[in-house]
């Protein structure tokens, strides 16, 4: 069976795309197709799988899952790809639309050059800062801010917030690949976080800028992480150490994204989305799935 796909990035952070206006796959399938396909040696290689769908409250909807197989609620790169894509391929018309993922509906704006999508802006919406919608284990009502945070004999101060996918975010003096890959997957798996949880670690250099990397919850180091920039620079408000409804350089290891969280409470987030391959992909071995 072959399978159209279109590979594509955002920041480095990349995603096998299959149109399921064109093709579609059961979905019981889905799961499963994420890890072969996102395996570097024996499929595709990739951060995950995301799927461009008809939506019957949106003008596209997306959803994404991870290299392990899980499925997020949503996808910051996976959506300024998804906006490039649905525009190039006349999938919409308008330079502006609305895209539905399980999290929320989120408005896109693309900026074109030479008819080709250059970057793409996108509303995420609001974050939900309350423990019980992160979710993380503990007092229900209260929010997550500058928290005590004890992890293999570290104490770290913890910041926790959802943006429709939980994030971990930590504050600490130098960004380091040591402790993301140390720290990261033990934060991704604690039992605090019920439904497991993205782990940032960044470093203020300035009120309107950041450094960042981040653990990714399915799919471990990344390039970048949209959801995680916009949770970053919430919680580097929360904190008091960023500027609200101000642009704030995320410096990721794939490259930047500006990221405002505005008076209103939606975070918006500014950055590019690259084509790299279309192809087929063989899927025999998936019948007997
Ligand atoms: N790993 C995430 C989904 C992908 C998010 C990330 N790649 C982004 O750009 O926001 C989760 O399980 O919530």
């Amino acid at each position: 069976m072959q399978i159209p796909f279109t590979k594509m990035h955002g920041l480095g952070n990349n995603y096998i795309y299959l149109d399921f206006f064109q093709h579609t796959i059961a979905e019981e399938k889905l799961s499963e197709l994420a890890k072969t396909i996102s395996n570097v040696h024996t499929g595709i290689g990739s951060d995950g799988l995301i799927i461009i769908h008809p939506s019957e409250v949106a003008d596209v909807g997306m959803r994404i899952f991870n290299k392990d197989g899980s499925e997020g609620q949503s996808c910051g790169n996976g959506l300024r790809c998804t906006a490039k894509y649905a525009y190039e391929q006349g999938i919409v018309a308008e330079k502006q639309f609305q895209i539905e993922t399980k999290a929320n509906k989120v408005v896109a704006e693309v900026q074109v050059i030479n008819g080709k999508v250059d970057h793409v802006t996108i509303n995420m919406g609001k974050p939900h800062l309350k423990r019980e919608l992160i979710p993380m284990q503990g007092e229900p009502k209260t929010k997550v801010i500058a928290e005590r945070f004890e992890i293999q004999g570290e104490v770290l101060e913890l910041t926790a917030l959802s943006m429709g996918n939980p994030h971990a975010v930590f504050i600490v003096e130098q960004v380091s690949k040591k402790q993301v890959s140390q720290l990261g997957p033990l934060v991704e798996k604690d039992p605090r976080f019920p439904q497991g949880v993205n782990v940032e670690f960044i470093e203020i250099l300035s009120p309107n800028e950041i450094n960042f990397s981040v653990w990714e919850r399915g799919s471990g180091i990344t390039q970048a992480c949209g959801t995680g920039a916009c949770a970053a620079v919430v919680a580097g408000i929360l904190n008091d150490r960023l500027e609200r409804n101000e642009s704030v350089k995320v410096h990721l290891p794939g490259g930047d994204l500006d990221i405002t969280w505005d008076n209103d409470g939606d975070v918006w987030m500014t950055g590019g989305a690259e084509l790299i391959a279309t192809g087929f992909y063989e899927a025999a071995h998936l019948s007997k799935v």
